[in-house]
């Protein structure tokens, strides 16, 4: 089949993939995948067009250690559905450095130039380039598009997106170039049919997931993100810190005498609600524990998504909608009672029953902030990008 295109997208806890038809310049969606929970409760899921579950597998912890078992995984089960003759695929690069502010057509020097980044998203990064490089083994006529996290953000203003550091580092892009960027597209996108009346205004959507960030948003633009140069920063997440006083890193190697390879591991893959728990870096296992180690992880997990909330909004002077999205935003009616009713000061109004009903709404029709849920689909996102590109036309 040659006019398929499959798109993947690797996560911290999850990779996701998608294949779509096309059909001269649209786009039909054939299976919707992922392995998620990853190294806690791997889970297989495979949906087709329809959204009927044709797979679903869950397989002990060690079976999926870690993303390049789901690679594995995942290829074999693509492989045995036998969609080997693609017109195109897409892949989620979560760093895009100073280079990329848009999607690009990948070859070797653009592979060598993503992989200068590796450091700069060490949960990511690797995870992303691999299954590029495994597929130009396979088949290196097949075009494939990288497509960034970090682009959607990148027309911040340059006194918002710097550090306070001697201006020569961000000249070698040493900036705050925030992450979840094609999520938040999809959602700027999707905010035009559900919620006309606010996609002009000034929203902050709350991308909770394994990994998770903020974006402040003006007319659909980003204009602001807690994430910075890398996806440590902002707030707490599965297994990563989130905003840290940077003489805390001072302290763990001056005090501590940690190397840079142990202070790494700490702040990427120890800390966050892994770390604060002993429990898990999986919300659902703390949602369903009883020991009060879980109850505080989320604590601060809710307390440091208000703050940031409060500074976003100061970002945009004030707030028309706030939306929630990813695995935690999407699924978890608790997480976004707790963190909507620290949106009040602001003037939102929560619906509690809304909420739990599932509804897209979940604020009263009185309140002066509009709340929402809305599922994103960064895989979407990257195949209309990909074929816009290949196309060489604007996405649509
Ligand atoms: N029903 C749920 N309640 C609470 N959290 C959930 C639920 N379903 C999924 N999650 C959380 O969502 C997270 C995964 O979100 P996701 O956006 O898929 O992450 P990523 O793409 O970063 O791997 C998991 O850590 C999981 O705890
Ligand atoms: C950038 C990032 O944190 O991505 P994810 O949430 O998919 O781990
Ligand atoms: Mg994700």
């Amino acid at each position: 089949m040659t006019d398929a295109l499959l798109v993947i997208n690797a996560g911290s806890s999850s990779l996701k993939f998608q294949i779509f038809t096309l059909d001269g310049r649209s786009l039909a969606r054939k299976f919707r995948g992922q392995i998620d929970g990853i190294s806690v409760r791997p889970r297989l899921r495979v949906f087709d067009a329809e959204g009927i579950a044709t797979v679903d597998r869950t397989y002990e912890p060690a079976e999926i250690p870690d993303l390049p078992a789901a690679i594995s995984e995942t290829e074999a089960w693509l492989r045995s559905v036998g969609e080997s003759d693609l017109y195109a695929i897409g892949h989620r690069v979560v760093h895009g450095g100073p280079d990329y502010a848009a999607p690009v057509r990948i070859d070797e020097d653009v592979l060598a130039r993503l992989a200068s980044f590796q450091d700069l998203a060490p949960l990511h990064q690797p995870n992303n380039l691999a299954p590029i490089r495994m597929a130009m083994e396979i088949d290196p006529a097949v075009p494939q598009v990288a497509c960034f996290d970090t682009a959607f953000h990148r027309d911040h203003a340059p006194h918002t997106d710097c550090y306070a550091l001697p201006f020569a580092f961000y000249d070698e892009g040493v900036r705050r170039y925030g992450f979840h960027g094609l999520s938040y597209e999809y959602i700027a996108e999707r905010l035009r049919d559900v919620a006309p009346d606010i996609v002009g205004g000034r929203v902050i959507v709350a991308h909770l997931g394994s990994g998770a960030s903020m974006c402040a948003m003006k007319n659909g633009q980003s204009v602001e993100s807690t994430m910075g140069l890398t996806a440590l920063d902002g707030l707490p997440m599965g297994t990563r810190s989130g905003q840290l006083d940077p003489g805390v890193v001072l302290y763990l190697i001056e005090q501590r005498g940690m190397s840079t390879q142990e202070v790494s591991d700490l702040l990427y893959r120890q800390s966050g609600l892994k770390g604060l728990s002993g429990i898990s870096n999986d919300m659902r296992d703390l949602l369903e524990s009883d020991d009060p180690r879980a109850s505080f992880a989320i604590d601060h997990f809710v307390h440091r998504c208000a703050l940031h909330a409060g500074q976003l909004a100061a970002a945009l002077g004030g707030l028309d909608a706030f939306v929630f999205t990813a695995g935690v935003g999407e699924n978890s009616a608790v997480i976004r009672a707790r963190i909507a009713e620290r949106l009040a000061w602001l003037g939102a109004e929560f619906d509690g029953a809304a909420n739990t009903a599932g509804e897209t709404c979940i604020s009263t029709p009185a309140s002066r902030v509009a709340l929402y849920v809305v599922p994103t689909d960064e895989e979407l996102m990257i195949a209309r990008h990909t074929l816009a590109l290949l196309q060489k036309r604007a996405p649509s």
